[in-house]
């Protein structure tokens, strides 16, 4: 049975360009929510519906225009919230997400070069009224990011790209942090596994 009483959980984000850590941490996070009795839903995007993991498929390994790549990274996002998110942040459950809409902005904007009126303009109808309560930006120099990504797996179609491409992409993740500074932490992820997980540690006492 729902309770209707739970009051609403909380919408966390996890960000950074491809190899900068931040998916090591995901299972971290959850767990330190978990021991202070939250109950968390771990998801991920593109994907994290049966739907949005089809449009993922497409996403990370089929050559398209621009604006469609923009256009699904958003269609899978307008499922994932009406499938997962609102109703686990509803029941009450934390949400934790492996990227959400700054990712749109840094890879389709900052990256590709998409006008950032026409991003905004899709967040506005996807998901007018919902942001994430804390993003996590883990941000690293783009050749500690490939030594990362080169050590561990077969590249997908976004990894392949060059260094002025991620160099673009931390570039306007870095502006958002500036921009939105209540809602977007920046960690430095050059340190070792350990030390991240106790400024993680540090972060999530203070969300509560
Ligand atoms: N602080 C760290 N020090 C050393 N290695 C790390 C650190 N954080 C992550 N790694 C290693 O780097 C690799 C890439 O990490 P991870 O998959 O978490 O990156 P990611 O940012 O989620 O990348 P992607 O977005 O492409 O999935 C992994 O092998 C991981 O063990
Ligand atoms: C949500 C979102 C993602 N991307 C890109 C960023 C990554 O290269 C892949 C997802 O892979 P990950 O290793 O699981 O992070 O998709 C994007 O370009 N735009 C987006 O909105």
């Amino acid at each position: 049975m729902t309770d209707s009483t739970a009051s609403r959980g909380k919408f966390i984000s996890f960000e950074g360009i491809d190899g900068a850590g931040k998916s090591t941490h995901i299972a971290f996070v959850a767990a330190t929510l978990e021991a202070k009795g939250k109950r968390v839903v771990s998801s991920r995007e593109p994907g994290g519906t049966a739907l949005g993991e089809k449009l993922r498929d497409m996403l990370l390994h089929e050559k398209m225009h621009l604006e469609t790549e923009a256009l699904l990274m958003f269609a899978s996002r307008r499922e994932h919230i009406a499938q997962v998110i609102e109703p686990a942040l509803e029941r009450g459950d934390w949400v934790i997400s492996d990227r959400f809409t700054d990712a749109s902005f840094a890879y389709q904007g900052g990256g590709r070069g998409l006008d950032r009126a026409k991003m905004e303009a899709l967040e506005q109808w996807v998901h007018p009224h919902l942001q994430p309560d804390l993003t996590l930006l883990f941000d690293v120099p783009l050749d500690v990011a490939r030594a990362r990504l080169d050590a561990t797996r077969t590249l997908d179609k976004f990894e392949q790209e060059k260094a002025d491409f991620f160099a673009a992409c931390r570039n306007e993740y870095l502006r958002r942090a500036a921009q939105f500074p209540e809602r977007i932490v920046v960690i430095d992820s050059t340190k070792s596994i350990a030390e991240t997980q106790a400024t993680l540690v540090g972060i999530l006492e203070k969300l509560g």
